[in-house]
């Protein structure tokens, strides 16, 4: 069942449009992103979706409820969504206590306070009621920003970069405890980002946005393995373009031999063409061959590999490694298997 769902959402700032025709939906219990380049057009989709913007058309539901279509368009309260920002939005002369009852004035106090214990316990911070926002850190100010919002029961929770202040030791802690608080309560969020990582740690589902329009939706692996345009293979992270010639539906031939096809399209029919495909750094395998004449010439430790560069017709290829291979020279294989070509 659709929790939020948008159909031909079209938006403009000043008569010039950002968002033209846009459809997504998110499922019940789901967390999905919008993810991509700043300017594309995330935050202009969530303010849309909250209804804090005037020249929107097209057809919002949200749980049960039309709240925009030609001639509804429900006030941004009466939405029943939760907003989290950037800047955790908590009021400085309330309390922890007093700010995670700020919404629930139709309740008596001694609801309320049950609420507010509940809320807190959820992220284990009942010892910090009565604490000022000024005295917690920002992750702990932002699971407070989160409570509050949780408090009043919203349909859908609307994250516009909600994590992108704290400090990053400390965020996929924070994700980790959201995500499983999300889960664990079955509530469904729309994330906006523009971090690759918080939407893979984050979210079910991402949604990658370009211009104003929605490139695929699929789960982070999908995405990864199979992106369905070049813009995406190459806004997910670096890598290389080969060309390689089709042999079979399960086999390519490429300048580093052969690689083993396992995507969802029929080769069977493009036999005999070419294809480009896109591999990334840990995707090639060095190993040393006195014989070859292409040479690590410049390597950086990373942590947990090395990062080897060679050059081949004029490119940098840029390899992960688990040894250094520097000032050798190396036969290059490909690892992994192919899950997308491009014809
Ligand atoms: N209030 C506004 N008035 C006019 N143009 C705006 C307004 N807000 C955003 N825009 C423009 O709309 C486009 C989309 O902006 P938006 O903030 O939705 O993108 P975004 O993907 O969320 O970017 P970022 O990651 O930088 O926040 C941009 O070209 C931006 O300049």
């Amino acid at each position: 069942m659709s929790v939020l769902s948008v159909n031909n959402l079209s938006v403009s700032y000043h008569d010039k449009q950002i968002i033209s025709g846009l459809n997504l939906q998110v499922q019940h219990g789901e967390i999905v992103a919008l993810f991509g380049a700043s300017g594309g057009g995330k935050s202009t989709i969530l303010k849309a979706i909250a209804g804090l913007l005037d020249q929107v058309s097209g057809e919002i539901h949200i749980g049960d409820k039309l709240v925009l279509s030609n001639n509804i368009n429900i006030a941004a309260e009466h939405r029943h969504t939760g907003l989290i920002f950037q800047d955790y939005a908590l009021f400085p002369h309330l309390t922890v206590a007093e700010n995670v009852a700020f919404g629930l004035h139709q309740l008596s106090r001694q609801q309320q306070q049950q609420k507010v214990t509940e809320m807190l316990t959820l992220i284990k911070m009942q010892e910090y009621a009565q604490h000022y926002p000024h005295q917690l850190s920002g992750g702990q100010q932002q699971r407070i920003a989160i409570v509050r919002a949780l408090a009043c029961e919203p349909t859908i929770l609307l994250f516009d970069e909600a994590f992108s202040n704290i400090d990053p030791q400390l965020r996929f802690e924070l994700i980790t405890d959201i995500r499983n608080l999300l889960k664990a309560q079955k509530i469904s969020a729309l994330f906006v980002t523009h971090n690759q990582d918080e939407a893979f740690a984050f979210c079910d589902r991402i949604a990658v946005i370009n211009q104003g329009r929605i490139e695929q939706v699929d789960t982070p692996e999908q995405l990864f393995s199979a992106p369905k345009t070049r813009y995406i293979a190459e806004f997910l992270g670096e890598g290389l373009w080969l060309q390689s010639q089709i042999q079979s539906n399960t086999l390519l031939q490429t300048p580093f031999g052969e690689a083993t096809y396992s995507g969802s399209q029929n080769l069977a029919e493009y036999v005999g063409e070419s294809a480009m495909i896109y591999l990334r750094p840990h995707q090639f395998t060095l190993t040393h061959d006195p014989h070859s004449q292409l040479q690590v010439h410049n390597e950086r430790f990373i942590g947990e590999c090395y990062e080897s560069v060679f050059q081949w017709q004029q490119q940098s290829i840029k390899v992960k490694s688990a040894e250094s291979f520097l000032h050798q020279t190396v036969k290059v294989e490909i690892n992994a298997k192919i899950s997308k070509v491009f014809i």
